[in-house]
């Protein structure tokens, strides 16, 4: 285990806490995500193992060496994590070999620019030595505040949402490069992120934050496909949610029809499917146990096609690949094609 994080509690002013008791581990050579919606403490977290922020109970150990606790608080230079932030803070004054070479304090001064130019080319932005910050694209500030941060060898590099300053086309490659870098440098990073969608693209494990605590620690698969609660099923894309008693079963009555369970359950139930669990079908090529709704909303999205189905007064969303084509206001069944999760 390379990072263990231990109960650690945060509040501000008035005593309000804001990290509430969160505890997860970082194995080396792992890229970990901190995932939730705006407010929920996922940067005070990072920043209290950066070392920026105190906390107020609990502990931050790094290969076994206590960082911070109660008593504890070792100065953020020296705890040989690296740091890459959302406005990249690169000094503008100097060229992004000087701001690579600047933290490079462990090494003689004439050796510090020719490894910084090695880290630079590594992260493909050798051909750019030279330049200062302004005359960099965002995706090449990103990569030379990467450069940055790995120079000095870290064994963990602390990422607060990185990408979030490049559109849509250079954040999705910079992303990709940024996470083959980590992986062959055989760095662990933690990624913050509120945007799901990076988060199951980059991590190869996700906490999901929620008001100062964690919901749900897994793959991503894991935490998409099976999720734990309501938050975890909602925050992680669209779901339809069923709740009803059940009497020591697999299977739950919706207005659907029945659905199956991927577990057996006792009493009140919550359970989740993904809209591209469910398929629709005209009435009469249906199963049995179905029930007929109407198509009351579409949404052509090329490669797929999303449709609001309702169904004795309640919407369901159903997400069918191309072929499957149908209008608003036909009448069609809606067939599961997975079971549906049961959530805590
Ligand atoms: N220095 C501070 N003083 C007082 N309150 C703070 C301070 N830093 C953060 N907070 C509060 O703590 C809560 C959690 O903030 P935090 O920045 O950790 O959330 P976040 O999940 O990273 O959100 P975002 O994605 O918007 O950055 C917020 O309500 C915020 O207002």
């Amino acid at each position: 285990m390379l990072l263990e994080v231990r109960n650690i509690e945060k509040s501000f002013e008035k005593g309000v806490p804001v990290v509430k008791g969160v505890s997860f581990s970082v194995h080396e050579n792992e890229i970990f995500a901190l995932l939730g919606p705006s407010g929920c403490g996922k940067t005070t977290t990072l920043r209290m193992i950066s070392g920026f922020e105190r906390l107020d109970r609990g502990e931050v150990k790094l290969d076994g060496i206590t960082l911070s606790s109660e008593n504890t608080q070792v100065a953020p230079q020296k705890r040989g994590i690296g740091f890459v932030f959302q406005d990249y803070a690169l000094f503008p004054h100097m060229s992004a070999l000087d701001n690579v070479a600047f933290g490079l304090t462990d090494l003689p001064k004439f050796k510090r620019r020719v490894f910084a130019e090695e880290v630079l080319c590594r992260t493909g932005m050798g051909d750019y030595k030279d330049r200062n910050p302004a005359e960099l694209s965002g995706g090449q500030q990103q990569r030379v505040a990467l450069a940055r941060a790995i120079a000095p060898e870290p064994k963990l590099v602390l990422l607060d949402e990185p990408f979030s300053n490049l559109d849509a086309m250079l954040r999705d490659t910079t992303r990709k490069e940024v996470r083959s870098i980590l992986k062959r440098a055989g760095m662990s990073a933690i990624l913050v992120t509120h945007d799901q969608e990076e988060a199951l693209s980059f991590a190869d494990r996700i906490a999901v934050m929620n008001d100062g605590k964690i919901e749900q620690i897994g793959t991503p698969e894991e935490v998409y496909y099976k999720p734990k609660t309501k938050f975890v099923a909602q925050f992680l894309g669209r779901t339809n949610l069923f709740e009803a008693d059940v009497e020591n079963s697999d299977m739950i009555d919706t207005k659907l029809g029945s659905l199956r369970l991927n577990c057996r359950a006792n009493g009140p139930v919550v359970c989740s499917i993904r809209p591209e669990h469910l398929t629709i079908e005209k009435p009469n090529g249906a199963a049995e146990g179905c029930s007929k709704g109407v198509i009351v909303g579409r949404e052509f999205k090329g490669h797929d096609i999303t449709y609001y189905v309702e169904c004795s007064g309640e919407r369901y969303i159903v997400h069918t690949d191309n072929r499957i084509l149908f209008e608003p206001d036909d009448e069609v069944v809606v067939k599961p094609l997975e079971p549906a999760v049961v959530l805590d």
